[in-house]
């Protein structure tokens, strides 16, 4: 059933972008081709509308039985038995009469079930169809690249995943049984009009494009209407969302009022767009209206006159009326959900962008998994600067919203010009440098998170690019300066990322990582379930968590980006403590400014606006002059074989 899209991305697609001009022409298509695309199993379309050509038949149909009725009460049609119906009832009069008001209720009966029916197949498809796009968007988020997540505004994308998506389910839901039927009715009472009455077909023709230009002028401005409005919900929401994960910030800060201020205001928008669609309706609905009285009107003076000189009987009048009814009937409904199409549009859109979206950094044809790696880590004439996967003018619309806002126009300046350096398995190697010299770009290139603009980084000698991203992630443990855990148990959230862990391999994990003690003394030990963000544990508990997670997955290549930053000296001690078995045996690099950490080392390596500016041991750099000797202060640094030097010595602020 489900249709997620795991299609290997060959580099083509990536850059293959619509122009906006393309987008904006194939609004429709694209929605359409969404629906196709993902709406699962045929069956429920194919019966749900087959149902809603018994209903339109049914709804034209229905008419009859009281036209007849009329003619046949003022004598100008004969019984029903005189067409050839076999007698049930003694008085022939009565019968017709009971005959005729049956057959009213059998059609009406037909009518309502078609009408019910359809609308639980179309549910059927609708919801199926919400699933299939709900959980392929999961998918593609999960996998594009930290190039789009850097930008993109959280609130804005959960309103694609879930209110654009509920829109396209529901549109199918309830409205497109609307949409179809009406047509169908419209199409059936014109064929009846044309059978019954030339003349009086005239009329309707001329009325079906005169409703179609009506429903088109409202529909453009119902659209344009509805995107904005659909833009203002993301951005309330993207507004709520970053007010709840900086809660603490808003609150130390006592600017709540500031932020409620601009959420207000946002709302206040949003309100307005709702209220601009329901005048539009409302204006719409009533211009239909006044032309359906004027057209009933205009349809009751010729008939009459066609009474009166004979052509028709007063059945005819009664059923052209209705007919007419019939035709203005499904013409209201459509208006209706008009709005809805233009909704439908807007959201399928915004939803589309997200789906066409190409991660930048992704397995090729040619990736293939990689073996047990040594951890042989060298990074060869590296250079790399952040671009924006948003930056396009497809991507950053004020009518579909936000996703993310990219520095338009400005240039990137390499953030990484030319690193080369290598690290033999086992060997752990730091990386200091000033705030924003580079050091954390280096990290993440190690596991892909973003590919170099040139040069190669490479793992036993192999490029990482040619590796599958899942194996060679697999092989690359990170611990980051702040360590995210997930709703979930300890035991689960140690675990993470490895597929069949045992309870005995969690423990093992968190015994290594300093990490038993504490978690036995959580309420339920190892099955304690931690919040969203863990926030009932210390800084240095969860850290020491993230390096049992860690020490679970045994990767050979491990990443330390300010494992101990925030701190106090006693949790930083623990962590430290924990990171040394860590360490011992696996390649590291180590991101840190502290001394203790940095002093783990074997080799140091001084980052300076991207380049490498100084390397050596420990103990070397601490001798000679240099930016090294500067941070981390005199000639008591050491090298590894110092790892236990107890100098709570901190590196001075340079951060
Ligand atoms: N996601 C990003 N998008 C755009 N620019 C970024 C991004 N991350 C970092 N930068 C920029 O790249 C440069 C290097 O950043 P990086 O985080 O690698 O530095 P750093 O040496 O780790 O700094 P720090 O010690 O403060 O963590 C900085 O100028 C930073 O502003």
């Amino acid at each position: 059933m489900v249709a997620v899209d795991t299609r290997v991305e060959t580099p083509s697609e990536q850059t293959r972008r619509p122009s906006p001009r393309h987008a904006k022409q194939s609004d429709t298509s694209r929605a359409f081709a969404l629906i196709r695309r993902y709406h699962g199993a045929n069956r429920p379309f194919v019966v749900g509308l087959l149902l809603l050509v018994l209903e339109a038949v049914t709804a034209v149909l229905e008419p009859f039985p009281i036209a007849y009725a009329t003619d046949f009460v003022a004598g100008k049609a004969p019984s029903l038995r005189e067409h050839g119906f076999p007698a049930v009832l003694s008085n022939e009069r009565v019968e017709t009469i009971v005959l005729l008001g049956l057959a009213i209720i059998l059609i009406a009966a037909v009518n309502k079930g078609a009408d019910s029916l359809s609308e639980v197949f179309l549910a059927r498809g609708g919801r199926e169809l919400g699933y299939n796009i709900r959980v392929t968007m999961y998918d593609r988020l999960q996998k594009l690249s930290m190039a789009f997540h850097d930008k993109r505004r959280t609130g804005d994308v959960l309103t694609r995943v879930t209110g654009d998506v509920l829109v396209v389910e529901e549109f199918i839901v309830d409205s497109l049984s609307n949409i179809v039927a009406s047509a169908l009715l419209l199409v059936g009472s014109l064929v009846a009009l044309v059978m019954r009455s030339w003349q009086v077909a005239l009329v309707a023709v001329v009325i079906v494009p005169v409703l179609a230009l009506v429903a088109n002028y409202f529909s453009l401005r119902l659209k344009r209407f509805s995107k904005d409005q659909r833009a203002k919900e993301g951005d309330l929401a993207s507004t709520a969302q970053e007010m709840l994960s900086s809660i603490r910030l808003v609150q130390s800060y006592g600017r709540g009022h500031v932020d409620l201020e601009n959420f207000s205001r946002q709302s206040d928008q949003s309100m307005r767009a709702s209220l601009r669609i329901a005048t539009v309706q409302a204006q719409f609905s009533f211009a239909i209206a006044v032309f359906e009285g004027l057209t009933i009107a205009g349809v009751v003076w010729l008939s009459f006159w066609l009474v009166e000189t004979g052509v028709v009987t007063p059945g005819t009048l009664v059923l052209f009326v209705l007919l007419i009814q019939n035709m203005f009937k499904p013409s209201r409904k459509i208006v209706s959900e008009w709005y809805k199409v233009g909704k439908l549009i807007a959201s399928t859109e915004r939803i589309a962008e997200l789906l066409e979206r190409q991660p930048t950094v992704q397995d090729t044809p040619l990736s293939r998994p990689a073996p047990r790696l040594d951890g042989r880590l060298s990074f060869t004439d590296v250079t790399f600067s952040y671009r924006s996967e948003l930056d396009g003018s497809e991507h950053e619309t004020t009518t579909t919203g936000t996703l993310g806002s990219p520095a338009a126009g400005a240039v990137p300046r390499p953030v990484l010009d030319g690193i080369t350096f290598s690290a033999e398995p086992g060997e752990v190697v730091a990386l200091i440098g000033s705030s924003g010299a580079g050091k954390s770009t280096v990290a993440q290139l190690v596991a892909r998170l973003y590919d170099p603009d040139s040069g190669v980084v490479a793992i036993d000698g192999t490029d990482v690019r040619e590796f599958t991203l899942a194996s060679l992630r697999s092989q690359v443990s990170l611990v980051l300066q702040e360590t995210l855990l997930l709703t979930g148990t300890v035991a689960e959230n140690i675990a993470y990322g490895i597929d069949e862990p045992d309870p005995e391999r969690i423990e093992r994990a968190a015994r290594l990582a300093q990490a038993h003690e504490f978690i036995e003394r959580l309420p339920l030990g190892y099955q304690t379930v931690l919040g969203e963000r863990a926030s009932t544990l210390s800084g240095g508990q969860r850290q020491r968590l993230a390096i049992a997670r860690a020490f679970i997955r045994d990767a050979p290549v491990l990443v330390l980006d300010e494992p101990t930053t925030g701190l106090d000296p006693e949790a930083s001690a623990q962590v430290i403590q924990a990171l040394r078995t860590l360490i011992d045996g696996t390649t590291t690099l180590v991101i840190s400014h502290d001394v203790e950490l940095v002093r783990c080392a074997d080799r140091v390596l001084v980052l300076d606006q991207g380049r490498i500016v100084q390397e050596g041991s420990p103990g070397t750099l601490a001798q000679s002059s240099g930016t090294f000797a500067e941070l981390f202060g005199g000639p008591a640094s050491a090298g590894r074989g110092d790892r236990t030097g107890g100098s709570a010595d901190r590196s001075r602020g340079y951060a």
